[in-house]
């Protein structure tokens, strides 16, 4: 286990301009990836029957997109071993999107076979992070990922594309943003209609924020980008209004905060659904999303991991 060392991560501390930004988005879409992100980590093996009831509970929340599971292997991620009955087994309600992650071809295929009408592949800026949870070099992991999007183009499934460790890596520290922005740009040629923008360990900040995105959307249409902040370091809101005044408009999250991939060490957990929910709602911005519902979900699956929601709202609402 590689320990986040902040010399080697270099936090940008340039001034962040925020009087001359844009004007906040009206709607922002929320990507829930609590059912793949939030349990992939968790040592307790989740029921399949659980995760099932965790799910349908957050499809009644008004969540557009619900990320529901990975099909990646059983060895590397057992919690995400019964992905195919996870895939069948969704009450899938109308109007939400349910991707599933899909590494190679072979996950690509099976994702289909139980019925996936999404999927999302991933790369990254790090040749020793893909090598940590892909067991593959930055370009392997990119031929696989032109081989899925190939493969999905042909069967007519949409494919999301991830970058993970856009703000630093737990292996290799400071990440370039023009490294970033030529990755985005990469994923997004080979087809990806949405560019989730991955700080795997949470170490941004408003600065190393700004500046990626600056880099990322000269490449890849602001409309099309999305962030996905760990909250390792209690940045992630933070970081995520910086990019919404860039004209970031999709957000990922997690419920109860949970997640974090099993090969980026000492990263948290994903931003809270509940805490972004609140935030963006104290803005004025709409997103569909039923606050209550939302916790709700999370105190069901935070009683059967029996851990404490990281969802700072959440646990506000339970000492009022
Ligand atoms: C990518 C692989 C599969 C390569 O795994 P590998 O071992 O290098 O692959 P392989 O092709 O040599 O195959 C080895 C065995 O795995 C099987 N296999 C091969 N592919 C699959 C598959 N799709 N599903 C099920 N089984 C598969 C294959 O059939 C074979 O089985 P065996 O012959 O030994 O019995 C492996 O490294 C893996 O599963 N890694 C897990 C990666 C992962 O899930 N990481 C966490 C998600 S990424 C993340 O969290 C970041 C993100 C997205 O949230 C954004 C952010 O925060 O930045």
């Amino acid at each position: 286990v590689v320990p986040l060392s902040l010399s080697r991560l270099r936090p940008a501390s340039q001034a962040v301009a925020v009087s001359s930004v844009n004007p906040l988005p009206k709607q922002v879409k929320i990507v829930e990836v609590g059912p793949r992100d939030g349990l992939q980590n968790e040592k307790l093996t989740v029921p399949t029957e659980v995760k099932l009831q965790f799910i349908d509970m957050l499809s009644e929340t008004g969540l557009p997109v619900i990320e529901a599971t990975s099909f990646v292997s059983p060895k590397w991620i057992p919690q995400m071993a019964d992905q195919a009955e996870v895939t069948q087994g969704i009450r899938k309600r109308p109007g939400v999107v349910y991707p599933v992650l899909a590494p190679n071809l072979k996950g690509f295929q099976a994702a289909v076979k139980a019925g996936a009408d999404e999927v999302a592949i991933f790369s990254t800026v790090s040749e020793l992070f893909a090598m940590k949870n892909a067991n593959c070099s930055v370009e392997e992991s990119l031929q696989r990922a032109e081989e899925v999007t190939r493969a999905a183009k042909a069967a007519g499934v949409r494919v999301r594309g991830y970058v993970s460790c856009v703000l630093g890596c737990p292996y290799e520290g400071h990440v370039s943003p023009d490294k970033v922005a030529q990755m985005a740009k990469h994923i997004y040629a080979m087809g990806c209609y949405e560019i989730s923008l991955g700080d795997t360990i949470g170490v941004g900040t408003p600065g190393s924020m700004r500046a990626m995105l600056d880099a990322v959307s000269k490449e890849v249409p602001v409309d099309r980008l999305a962030v996905h902040c760990h909250d390792t370091y209690g940045q992630a809101l933070a970081n995520i209004l910086v990019a919404l005044q860039m004209g970031v408009s999709v957000v990922d999250s997690s419920v109860a905060g949970l997640g974090g991939c099993p090969y980026a060490p000492g990263a948290s957990g994903n931003v809270a659904t509940e805490d972004l929910v609140y935030m963006l709602h104290g803005l004025g911005i709409h997103t569909g999303v039923d606050l209550q519902k939302v916790m709700d979900a999370g105190a069901f699956i935070c009683r059967f991991l029996n851990r404490r929601t990281s969802s700072k709202v959440a646990q506000a609402s339970c000492r009022l």
